[in-house]
This record gives C-alpha cells, structure tokens and sequence, in this order.
C-alpha cells in the first residue's frame, strides 16, 4: 500500500490497526439490526472455549444430558473467559447500538447452549426480560439461523413461532462458523424470529456438536415477562 493509505490507517485506527480493519471489512447485516463478525475469535481461542464450556457447563454426567448452561452476573472482567467475551462485544465497532452500549452494565447474563448432530432450537423472539441487544458467539460446528419476520403486532412475537406456516420465502438464513459473533438488536431482535432449525435442505443443520454464547442483560423492570 502506498503512504496515503498508510496515513490513514494510522488516523483512522491507531498504529495497532490490522485486526480493527479486518473486521470492519468482514462484517455483514442482512436486516436492520443483525450484525455478524466473521472470525472474531481465532481456531486456537474456539477450541479452548470449546473445551472450557464442556468442562464447566456440560461435564455433569449424573445429568442425563444437559444441553444449557447460564451465567448470572456482570459480564465486564476480561480475564473471565465470558467477561471477555463481554468485552470484545462492545469493542467492535458497529456491533452494538449506542443506547445498549451506554448501560452501566451492558451485559450481566449469559446462556450457554449445546446442539449435537440433528438438534437445534425453534424460532423464537428472546424473552422480553431481557434488555436490548443479544449477541452470540459460535464454537465448534457450524449452523444456519433462520430468522423470520414478525408480522403481528409485538406482544404476539412470542408465541409467534407456533402459528408460522413451515415454509416462509422470505426467512433470511444466517450460517454461523465458529469464531463468528453476532448481534440482534431493535428490530431484528424484536420484531423477527431467530431459530436453528434441526435440517436444512433434507439435511441435518449441525453435522458437529457446536456450543454457543449468548450475552443478554436483565432487564429489571420486566422480570416477570
Ligand atoms: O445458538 C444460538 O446461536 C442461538 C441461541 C438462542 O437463540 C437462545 O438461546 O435464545
Ligand atoms: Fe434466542
């Protein structure tokens, strides 16, 4: 590259640039308020948080086959492995909206889900008691979320996903790798479906167990929703 564009690198991101560039060149948002980061995380860092979720949240064989595991509590000390996940979410640029961003605390919870071969999770909208902005992060094998738009009114989101019509031409699929982040904010958190159906296209969706993170933040106010 020639010094122009070296000059603003440097002003644009700072000296220690590369990564900020990658992703800003590496993010996708297919409908307002879906944002995902490709490759966030590294190969190296998704088997170690693929092996540190399997000892801390799915390694109790006296259950018969837990397949979700939750963190209660602020979500903000990098040398926590989901804290850190915390914070990487609100350093990339974009990802957030500036009023999700602007909380005291803007992550304090987190559900850790398992999928094996041939499972998945139907669509649904997140549980209103939690705040605006859910981000996930991918591990192990690679999915499609589907999502689907919503068209009743709000408080019908949630029990929406039973009256869907199996078949929705204009659902948005999503493939998920490990080390992808995503975010689902305003609309596309309130006003689509997101799900992992178990196939896709006569095929199973996960071929490779994957585990995800997902941060919420509780909202006070309607905990009871
Ligand atoms: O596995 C995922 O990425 C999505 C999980 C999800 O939608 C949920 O836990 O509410
Ligand atoms: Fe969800």
């Amino acid at each position: 590259m020639d010094s122009g564009s070296d000059r603003l690198y440097h002003d644009l991101f700072g000296e220690d640039s590369d990564d900020d560039l990658e992703f800003l060149n590496d993010i996708e948002e297919p409908i307002p308020g879906l944002v995902i980061y490709r490759n966030v995380l590294s190969a190296g860092q998704c088997a170690q948080y693929y092996s540190w979720l399997t000892t801390e949240y799915f390694a109790d064989t006296t259950d018969r086959r837990a397949n979700q595991g939750m963190h209660f509590g602020a979500l903000t000390d990098p040398d926590t492995p989901l804290g850190r996940l915390g914070q990487i979410s609100t350093t990339l640029q974009r990802l957030l909206p500036a009023s999700v961003l602007a909380r005291p605390v803007v992550f304090d919870q987190a559900i850790i889900n398992l999928y094996d071969p041939g499972e998945g999770i139907g669509d649904h909208v997140d549980l209103l008691r939690f705040g605006d902005g859910v981000v996930g992060f991918s591990f192990g094998g690679s999915a499609t979320m589907r999502m689907r738009q919503v068209r009743g009114d709000m408080q019908r989101a949630a029990t929406y996903a039973r009256e869907l019509e199996s078949v929705d031409p204009d659902e948005v699929a999503v493939a998920l790798h490990a080390g992808d982040v995503y975010a689902m904010s305003g609309e596309a958190r309130y006003r689509w479906t997101h799900g992992i159906p178990k196939t896709v296209r006569g095929e199973a969706n996960i071929q490779d167990r994957r585990i995800s993170v997902t941060l919420r933040k509780l909202d006070p106010d309607r905990i009871n929703h």
